[in-house]
């Protein structure tokens, strides 16, 4: 069957909530974050460390995928979760962003987007429909509908016909689904509408009348201030059902995170952990930690003194500093199972915290601590 989202429990002081979402693979507490594995892995870490960590779902790239390994060995291999050993829930995009982010002279008309694959220069056509079918055959658990993303400064013109055609995708790719999707494939419609209220109350109100299992919240995230993401968060989930997940896409920093769940989205994604990882960049409740900086040589303390995972346990951070010194993948392995174990305990942690209407002073706490 498609997910079902269970409310648990409301911050009495906020609009952050408690709940679970029930999928074929597995539950999904909320509020969770989703670490990202493009390329059918989460850079440098086995399912054994996800599971080790506390990841409950993790996010396939459908842009990626379809051109490497593509469609074809997807199939063969009976989806991503037997081709990457990965059991529980997986959440794809639709791969429309990826597309504007990555490939080159892409070009949108009504039926979809053309464009040429960044790894070999072939032109390709995504449809909405073409979109709900590489999810199909990547077996995702949650799939997203084909959307435009639009840049953060986009006029208003451009913003409403754009918002308008992803609409009508919209319905393109439901009606597919409807047709051609595994009962246990859920579908989440994406609101759009840039940086003006009244269209993304309008995105919102005519995206919520179709009957998808969740809804995103896009066009965040892409550089606006954060002033304005929040300010558009804030205006745009009360629009969607309380007894749907929602998703906040792209997000974030912990702060991003925090801002989103108060919000009362249920869902979020980011690159961030491993991407900084791979820069030598720790997260830690002090704050953030660069730990190739000299001031570590003799640091023979763990990351974050207030940690208990597998890499906070074991190892130091001169260490740590010597191996990103020397290029060593293990510094990069050590640092992403540590970024991701502190946001997914985070959650964890926020999760508790609503059990207990105490949701905002939790905040407060972890703002303080880490200098917010
Ligand atoms: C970073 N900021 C941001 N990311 C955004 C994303 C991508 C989210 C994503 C999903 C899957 C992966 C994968 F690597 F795991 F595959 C990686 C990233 C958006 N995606 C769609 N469809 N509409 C949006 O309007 C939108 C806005 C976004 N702002
Ligand atoms: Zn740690």
């Amino acid at each position: 069957m498609a997910l079902k989202y269970e409310l648990i429990k409301k911050d009495k002081y906020s609009n952050a909530r408690v709940g679970v979402i029930h999928t074929a693979h597995g539950d999904i507490p909320t509020p969770i974050f989703m670490p990202v594995g493009t390329l059918g892995t989460v850079k440098t870490m086995t399912p054994e460390d996800l599971l080790g960590m506390g990841a409950k779902i993790i996010l396939g790239n459908t842009y990626h995928l379809y051109l490497k390994p593509g469609m074809d060995i997807m199939k063969k291999a009976g989806g991503l979760h037997k081709f990457m050993n990965w059991d529980k829930p997986i959440l794809t995009d639709s791969g429309g962003f990826q597309v504007f982010s990555l490939s080159d002279n892409r070009k949108i008309t009504e039926e979809g987007v053309t464009f040429r694959s960044h790894i070999d220069g072939s032109k390709h056509l995504f449809t909405p429909e073409k979109s709900i079918s590489i999810q199909n055959d990547i077996h995702s658990d949650i799939m997203m509908s084909f959307d435009e993303c639009v840049d953060a400064r986009a006029d208003y013109d451009y913003v409403e016909n754009s918002m308008k055609r992803t609409l009508r995708w919209a319905k393109r790719g439901l009606d597919y689904h409807k047709e051609h999707s595994h009962p246990d494939q859920s579908l989440f419609g994406i609101v759009q509408g840039g940086m003006f209220k009244d269209l993304r109350e309008r995105s919102a109100r005519e995206t919520t009348a179709m009957d998808f299992d969740g809804f995103s919240i896009g066009g965040l995230s892409v550089g606006e201030t954060k002033e304005e993401m929040i300010d558009i968060l804030n205006f745009t989930t009360p629009f969607l059902p309380k007894d749907k997940p929602r998703y906040n896409m792209g997000v974030g920093t912990p702060d991003y995170l925090f801002e989103s769940f108060e919000a009362g989205i249920d869902m979020a994604d980011c690159v961030l952990p491993t991407r900084i990882a791979r820069n030598g960049t720790a997260l830690t409740s002090r704050g953030r930690l660069v730990v190739k900086n000299a001031a570590y040589k003799e640091d023979f303390t763990s990351l974050d003194h207030e940690c208990d995972c597998y890499t906070c346990r074991n190892y130091s951070r001169a260490y740590i500093r010597h191996l990103m010194n020397v290029n060593e993948i293990l510094g990069a392995r050590l640092l992403s199972y540590h970024n991701l174990y502190f946001l997914l305990k985070m959650c964890e942690n926020i999760r508790e915290a609503i059990m207990e209407d105490r949701f905002l002073d939790y905040k407060k706490e972890f703002y303080d601590k880490y200098g917010y």
